[in-house]
């Protein structure tokens, strides 16, 4: 039934309707001038209202003559609209309709879009709608502000749900209004929060690299334009004149005024072809931007759910326990100690911390600082504690500071500083909770900025646990799509409980069983293997005109980068290696020289290195490595040779152990109390983690062949992937040697894809790879395929 309905009623409706629609020229002009007219006409009625609507009330309501006296500028017509549209209607909204026709006209003289002009319409009267009943809301009575509909559609709805409710309405329209008519969304309204600031700081930073040759430009520039002043006028006038005249002598206004038209037209075609150029990349990313949204790396895992804080333990001995008594033995032993020595004290002041207290004293004048420094020994023997610090002058605040360890130490819980608001609202790019400062701060630092860390300490003194922190921190704030581990540990003990987080957060070399890494040989593919990363994402920073990861990453999002290039999304990757004394003995130059160079070079792609030892002698902290780790940890040493290896100061000697540490970024020398998280803790952390949906394989580096394995890759015919014919079918059918290729083709994961690209590389389908080019097919056609895998057997 239905069809024959749309059959039989088709033709005569296109027959009927299509000549009434289409204007001629002329008509066009007409109907579009009389609408603007109009519309005109009706906003002057309007505005005439407000003043003489009041002294022409007596008229509206009688049938309209020409004997009839009226104040509207546009006489009886005019009263009587504008006391339909405003008093009785919509008040001062009206205006839009008037609006609204003379658009109308615009849109008819000019032939524009009708389907454009219906919007305006549709928006219009809702818009119209709006502000009257916005209006109405603020007046007591009907009035010309919000019309007898505004004040009537309040007056209705107040009845119902009262003025909040009215209120919360009025503001629910206006969200609506934005959302549908200029897409505004949370996401959008944050992102421009988010983008305003990075181009401040990009502005900031760019302005700083520039300050010298916009200088020079402007110099140049300003040259052209008083040169070009003195031109003009010359080869218009005085043609034979080489010399410049100012324009005033010729004042040749007419020819002025054509020259610069002619000058304007010019520059106006070359502008154009410019922002053609330039907006057809922009458009294309941002086209992509408002059809998919921003990319997003954690779509993937987009269900994974960060570990709760209940999985961290609270301690009962939490919060500082150091009582008066204490506090004030302790100040008039640090007295009478100096007194012994002569050394007159004009104030002292104590902070407390966690596991010490640091009193600071300021030295009556002229006491000589070395003088308490030497006494360092002194005054912790009549104090009689183990660990106390004597820091003189503390720097910038020019008092001289004594750590006095606590009878009680108070335990740090990891708990407490991954709860701190400082870590919780950082916007650090690799936030770690170190612990609580001696003032009881939290301490919260970047790895990013670091950009590598050197951790020491003797045995049992809470190296361990300082790692377990570091990563327990980053646990709680990257999600798995944003930074990647590559553990080292040769004890086989320490960090087997991250196996369970193989595949949202280990990286490990394609080969390999275990992401964990526990022997030498290994270590050395391993950070080789690092070394090709970084290459790889140098390239691609260079394609993509980026100075570093975060900047490369940001442009991805933003969908700016196509990954058919090569492009993807980089996560961090930070290398962890415990025991790192055990690494250099057994494997040496072969270890150091590419940690060396990552250390060197790899801050700028996101690769950071921790490095932990318990032995910080030279042989294993060479210059050249120390050289790089900037950020260094000691825990408690045995030695002060030891302190100074480790920090170039000695102060770790005299810690007292179980967390206690001291922390250096090149300057200060801070004294922190190291957050302390459980195995047990780690474990649940890590079980957490383990049972949610994962990645089908942990992150993969690249191949990296040691010089024993002869050449090429060896990749076993059996060990080949099922995919594998297929993948070398779609590979030589496109000619194009790129994982993403197969990633699309095929859907896999990037691993798999990058995995068969490998397998074909070592069957000699593909070359080798390039950067970011996709890599060279070697196999001309499927036939050659055919004949290639054959004589394979
Ligand atoms: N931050 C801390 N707060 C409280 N106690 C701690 C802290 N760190 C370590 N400890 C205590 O010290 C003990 C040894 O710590 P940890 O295992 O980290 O030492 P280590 O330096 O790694 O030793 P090794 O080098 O022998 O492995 C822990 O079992 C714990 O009791």
């Amino acid at each position: 039934m239905a069809k024959r309905k749309t059959k039989t009623k088709k033709p005569p409706r296109q027959k009927i309707k299509r000549p009434s629609f289409k204007l001629s020229s002329q008509q066009k002009l007409v109907f579009g001038s009389l609408l603007i007219i109009c519309g005109i006409w009706l906003c002057i009625a309007f505005v005439s209202y407000y003043f003489t609507g009041k002294a022409d009330q007596s008229i509206i309501n009688t049938f309209p003559s020409r004997t009839s006296n009226t104040q509207n500028w546009v006489s009886q017509f005019g009263a009587w609209f504008g006391e339909f549209f405003i008093q009785r209607g919509f008040g001062i909204a009206s205006f839009i309709y008037s609006g609204l026709i003379f658009l109308s006209g615009v849109y008819v003289l000019m032939s524009l879009n009708k389907a454009k002009l219906r919007k305006h319409w549709f928006w219009g009267i809702l818009i119209t709608i709006w502000l009257s009943v916005l209006f109405g809301f603020f007046r007591s009575k009907t009035d010309i502000l919000g019309g007898t509909i505004g004040f009537e559609i309040n007056a209705f709805l107040q009845d119902y749900i009262g003025k909040i409710g009215v209120s919360l309405l009025l503001l629910l329209g206006l969200i609506t209004y934005l959302a549908i008519r200029f897409r505004v969304t949370f996401e959008s309204i944050t992102s421009i929060f988010k983008s305003a600031k990075k181009d401040l700081e990009n502005e900031i930073s760019d302005l700083k690299d520039d300050l010298i040759i916009p200088l020079d430009n402007n110099l140049s520039e300003e040259a052209d334009a008083i040169k070009s002043a003195y031109e003009i006028p010359l080869q218009n006038d005085e043609p034979t004149k080489k010399e410049a005249k100012p324009v005033k002598d010729i004042a040749p206004l007419e020819v002025k005024v054509a020259q610069e038209e002619e000058e304007e037209e010019a520059l106006e075609m070359k502008v154009e072809k410019v922002e053609e150029e330039l907006s057809e990349t922009n458009n294309l990313a941002n086209k992509l931007v408002e059809d998919f949204g921003e990319f997003d790396p954690t779509l993937e895992l987009a269900k994974y759910q960060f570990p709760p804080l209940d999985l961290l333990k609270k301690y009962d001995s939490e919060g500082i326990t150091i009582n008066q008594e204490e506090l004030e033995e302790n100040k008039n032993k640090i007295v009478e100690t100096l007194n012994n020595y002569k050394i007159g004290i004009a104030s002292i002041k104590a902070t407390i911390g966690p596991t010490v207290t640091l009193y600071e004293i300021v030295p009556e004048a002229g006491v000589r600082i070395s003088k308490i420094k030497n006494l360092e020994d002194d005054i912790a023997l009549s104090l009689s504690a183990l660990g106390i610090r004597i820091i003189a002058p503390i720097p910038g605040k020019g008092t001289i500071g004594i750590e006095v360890p606590n009878k009680n130490s108070t335990i740090v819980s990891m708990r407490s500083v991954i709860a701190s608001k400082k870590f919780q609202t950082s916007e650090m790019q690799l936030p770690i909770a170190l612990g609580k400062t001696i003032s009881n701060e939290t301490f919260v630092v970047d790895l990013a900025k670091m950009p590598h860390l050197l951790m020491a300490g003797a045995t049992g003194q809470g190296k361990s646990v300082g790692l377990n922190a570091v990563l327990t921190s980053l646990l709680y704030k990257k999600h798995p799509a944003e930074v990647k581990f590559i553990l080292v540990d040769p004890k086989k003990v320490e960090l087997t409980l991250f196996n369970k987080i193989e595949r949202h957060y280990l990286a490990k070399l394609p080969d390999s069983e275990d992401a964990i890494i526990t022997d030498n040989t290994k270590v050395i593919n391993t950070l080789n293997s690092l070394c090709i990363e970084m290459d790889n994402r140098y390239e691609l920073l260079k394609n993509a005109l980026c100075r570093n990861i975060a900047e490369y990453n940001v442009k991805f999002k933003n969908r700016k980068l196509n990954p058919n290039d090569g492009h993807q999304f980089l996560p961090y990757i930070v290398l962890v290696v415990d025991e790192f004394a055990d690494l250099i003995m057994t494997a040496g130059k072969e270890v150091e020289t590419p940690i060396a160079r990552l250390a060197q070079l790899a801050r700028a792609i996101g690769i950071h290195l921790i490095i932990a030892t318990q032995r910080p002698s030279v042989n294993v902290i060479t210059g050249i490595i120390k050289a790089n780790f900037p950020a260094r940890i000691a825990f408690r040493v045995t030695s002060k040779i030891d302190s100074r290896t480790i920090l170039d100061t000695s102060g770790a000697d005299q810690l007292i152990g179980r967390g206690d540490m001291l922390f250096t970024q090149g300057n200060d020398v801070i004294r922190v109390q190291c957050a302390f998280v459980d195995t047990p803790e780690v474990e649940k952390i890590t079980d957490y983690i383990g049972s949610q949906k994962a990645y089908p394989d942990a992150y993969l580096l690249p191949e990296y062949v040691g010089e024993e394995s002869g050449t090429g890759l060896d990749i076993d015919i059996s060990d080949r992937d099922k995919l594998f014919k297929d993948a070398a079918i779609v590979i030589v059918t496109a000619q194009q040697g790129s994982a993403s290729l197969l990633q699309r083709k095929l859907k896999l994961g990037y691993n798999r894809a990058g995995r068969l690209i490998d397998q074909l590389e070592a069957a000699g389908i593909v070359g080798p790879f390039e950067g970011s080019k996709a890599r060279q097919v070697l196999i001309t056609d499927l036939i050659a395929l055919d004949q290639h895998l054959e004589n394979e057997i």
